[in-house]
């Protein structure tokens, strides 16, 4: 019998590594069978097309490629890891956290599309293409982190840079992030994401008080509450 796949979402640097690891770690010590994933998987060649992307190799701004070309260039991404790394755990009953997964489609390559009826024939697309078309498992529950662009960019700042001070074009471009966070909210509210707001008076909220949510959240998908 499959086991759970646990979406960790958000738009960059709120917060996905942190808690996905975090939650991740406690599960294990609980002494569950449980696997992190993380995507784009960066160490496998699988993310060659993602790699040129986010370096600009196909032009210097997102929408110079569009939401289908660049939303396959992940999915293949993640079909290569599923097959290859956790196909075989999950369909056996193990916990599968995920940082990002399909749902970064929804929310980054989505954004580039802003009329309807086009942004919900993308969306309807996608859904068709990676879970029934290529075969990806649909999360058991997608947690988004609502984190405001401007909190997520002093999260980055506080941060010792990923690619050693390269940043890709996604993050280049602030007012692209910003449209991603508002598109993530309308997103996460279509599909029945639960949302975590990860502000409160005014300031973020701390790591653990984020974490306690999550894992309140997630025993109850797992049935452990
Ligand atoms: N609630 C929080 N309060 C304070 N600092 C935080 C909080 N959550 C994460 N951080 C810090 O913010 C930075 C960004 O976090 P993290 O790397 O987990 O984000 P991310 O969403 O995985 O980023 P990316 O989208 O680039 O992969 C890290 O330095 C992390 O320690
Ligand atoms: C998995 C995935 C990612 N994206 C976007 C989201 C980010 O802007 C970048 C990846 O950067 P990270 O900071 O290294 O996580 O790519 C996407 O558009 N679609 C996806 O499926």
């Amino acid at each position: 019998m499959p086991g759970k796949l646990i979406v960790i979402e958000g738009t960059d640097g709120c917060g996905k590594a942190t808690q996905s690891d975090k939650l991740a770690l406690r599960l294990m010590a609980d002494g569950l069978k449980v696997r992190k994933v993380d995507y784009p998987n960066y160490q496998s060649q699988s993310s060659a097309l993602v790699r040129m992307y986010l370096n600009g190799e196909f032009g210097s701004r997102p929408e110079d490629v569009n939401a289908y070309a660049a939303s396959a260039f992940y999915a293949v991404d993640r079909i290569a890891s599923y097959k290859k790394e956790w196909e075989e755990f999950y369909l056996n009953g193990g916990i599968v956290i995920a940082d990002r997964y399909t749902t970064s489609n929804m929310i980054h390559q989505a954004a580039k599309i802003t009329v309807e009826p086009d942004k919900t024939d993308y969306l309807d697309w996608l859904w068709d293409f990676e879970f029934n078309k290529c075969g990806l498992p649909v999360p058991d529950k997608v947690i988004f982190l609502a984190m405001p662009p401007e909190a997520c960019q002093e999260l980055m700042r506080g941060r010792e840079n990923k690619a050693g001070g390269v940043k890709d074009i996604h993050e280049q471009n602030s007012a692209y992030l910003a449209h991603c966070y508002a598109n993530a909210c309308d997103v996460a509210a279509r599909y029945g994401w639960y949302k975590i707001d990860c502000i409160s008076d005014g300031g973020i909220k701390s790591i653990e008080e984020i974490h306690n949510e999550i894992f309140s959240v997630v025993s109850k998908v797992i049935g452990r509450a």
